[in-house]
């Protein structure tokens, strides 16, 4: 049933009333960057978010992109758990598309739609410090290895002092998953693993977490079987079961840190779908899947 336009606009004004003043932390995803006008259309709802209000922070992706340029210049990309295993070559090249190329563009596009993007990695303001992660164990044919994934870190502190002053000035910070070390090397962190970690920090009102399918299947190959709410226990189960994997594994970690430390609500939504990010926030019918503490 299509609402009429002032029933869409009365439905809405609650939820503007309840969210005006509010952090909000929206993960944009490489996979639905991947289309120009997806994209576009993202960055203006977002800027929307910012005219009634809001302040959102956007923390962005680009696993995708990184992998093709990878595979143009001969390189092999591998993950371990969704991280990609990164060594010198592959975090020079996550540097530059994700600070050089991504970040740069949704500033950009912040701006065509009227908005004012500050562009900032884990780097800036020393907001992200994060540890090189220690050795992990995957199994290979049933035998145990200890892999070294190479520059990928572990979030240790996150400083909100650089995304409160921005904030407060009417910028939308946007987020390169870049950090650094106490010693100043760059890391190559997972954007959700980031997501959840400033979602938390901030205690931010909401986390949204876009990506390019509807939630979190019980199937992958079945679209129509989204599961609309996992409790902590479930995220467990799922990674345990084998129910989520690849890139999922990370997003599903970063929103249980975020509901762990109260964040209240945390979305996972399709962000292909025209105008998601308003409908989740703005209208009662609730999209995708909702992570909560139980
Ligand atoms: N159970 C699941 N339900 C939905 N997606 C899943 C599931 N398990 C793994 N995935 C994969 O996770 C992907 C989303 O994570 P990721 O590739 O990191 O996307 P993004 O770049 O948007 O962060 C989906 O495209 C899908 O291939
Ligand atoms: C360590 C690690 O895996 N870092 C990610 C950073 C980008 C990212 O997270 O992009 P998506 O959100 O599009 O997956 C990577 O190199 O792909």
């Amino acid at each position: 049933m299509t609402l009429k336009r002032e029933n869409v606009l009365i439905e809405a004004l609650p939820y503007i009333r309840e969210f005006y003043g509010s952090v909000m932390v929206i993960k944009v995803g490489g996979h639905a960057m991947v289309n120009p006008q997806v994209m576009s259309d993202i960055v203006q709802d977002i800027v929307l978010l910012r005219f009634v209000g809001i302040h959102p922070i956007i923390v962005h992706g680009g696993g995708p992109e990184i992998t093709e340029k990878m595979e143009r210049m001969g390189k092999k990309p591998e993950f371990v758990g969704g991280l990609r295993i990164t060594d010198d070559e592959t975090l020079e090249i996550a540097r530059m598309v994700l600070v050089g190329n991504i970040n740069t563009e949704i500033v950009s596009l912040i701006g065509r739609h009227g908005g004012k993007g500050i562009g900032l990695s884990g780097k800036d303001g020393k907001m992200i410090i994060a540890k090189k992660k220690p050795f992990q164990k995957v199994m290979i044919e049933n035998v145990e290895h200890e892999v070294d994934l190479g520059w990928v870190g572990d979030t240790e502190v996150i400083n909100t002092e650089i995304l409160n002053i921005v904030t407060r000035e009417g910028y939308i910070p946007v987020i390169s998953p870049i950090a650094m070390d106490v010693n100043g090397k760059a890391l190559n962190l997972n954007a959700d693993t980031i997501a959840g970690d400033i979602a938390a920090a901030l205690r931010a009102k909401k986390l949204i977490l876009m990506t390019d399918v509807p939630g979190v299947l019980k199937d992958r190959s079945d679209k129509s079987s989204r599961i609309s709410r996992v409790t902590l226990d479930g995220v467990d189960q799922l990674i345990r079961e084998g129910v989520i994997s690849g890139g999922m594994i990370p997003k599903m970690k970063g929103a249980a840190t975020a509901v762990e430390s109260g964040v209240e609500n945390v979305h996972i939504i399709d962000g292909s779908v025209s105008h998601s990010v308003l409908l989740e926030l703005f209208t009662d019918s609730g999209i995708g899947t909702m992570v909560c503490k139980d």
